[in-house]
């Protein structure tokens, strides 16, 4: 079957709780569902781990604690599934996905941003949630060693110049502005 064709795909990245789903499911809903969809690529992930683990799925793709007690060990998880394949969870992440707009609301490494370049190289832009660590520690995020020191947080902090930058500190009218941006974008390019 024929890869699947968007006309513009946002490759989005962030530390824990800088607002990634925030901030991706805000521009969804502006779009619609017809015109954008939102791809995890820790979906496949935790549908997986969850299934061999007998965790809750749902609660696992939740913004609570429940996956947090868990991260550590499906971050290894992830990692020898990616080892063998790079593009694993990316190609299952895309399935089936036939809107004109994608949104990745979870690149982590530079292997998740390359293997959407390669494939997609006209469609993508790439874009940063920045929010400062005191925001993050009041939306519920505290240092955890071995998940924050590590390539799931670190993988994409140095050697990429995004293309845009959403700062997600907590002021709602600079927040709309930059969503603004990216929505004329989506608009322009879906038309
Ligand atoms: N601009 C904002 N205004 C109000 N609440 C926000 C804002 N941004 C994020 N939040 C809240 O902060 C919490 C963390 O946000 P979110 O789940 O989007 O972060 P994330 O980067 O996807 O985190 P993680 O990857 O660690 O799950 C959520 O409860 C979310 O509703
Ligand atoms: C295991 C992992 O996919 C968890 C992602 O969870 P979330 O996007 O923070 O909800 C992180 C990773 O892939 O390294």
């Amino acid at each position: 079957m024929a890869a699947p064709q968007p006309k513009l795909i946002f490759l989005f990245s962030g530390k824990r709780k800088s607002g990634k789903d925030y901030v991706t499911d805000l521009i969804q809903e502006r779009l619609g569902p017809h015109v954008c969809c939102i791809l995890r690529l820790s979906a496949p992930l935790k549908a997986q781990y969850a299934r061999d683990h007998g965790l809750d799925y749902s609660e696992l793709l939740s913004a609570g604690q429940y996956k947090e007690k868990y991260r550590a060990d499906m971050i290894q998880w992830g990692e020898s599934k990616r080892l063998e394949d790079p593009g694993f969870f990316c190609r299952l992440a895309i399935c089936g996905a036939t809107q004109p707009v994608w949104i990745v609301s979870d690149c982590r490494r530079m292997s998740d941003l390359q293997w959407f370049w390669k494939e997609y190289p006209q469609q993508c832009v790439s874009v940063r949630v920045e929010a400062s660590e005191q925001t993050r520690t009041q939306r519920g995020w505290k240092f955890t060693a071995g998940v924050d020191d590590a390539e799931s947080e670190c993988g994409l902090d140095q050697g990429v110049k995004f293309d845009r930058t959403v700062n997600n500190d907590g002021d709602a009218a600079l927040l709309e502005e930059q969503l603004e941006g990216l929505l004329s974008l989506a608009k322009e390019r879906s038309q």
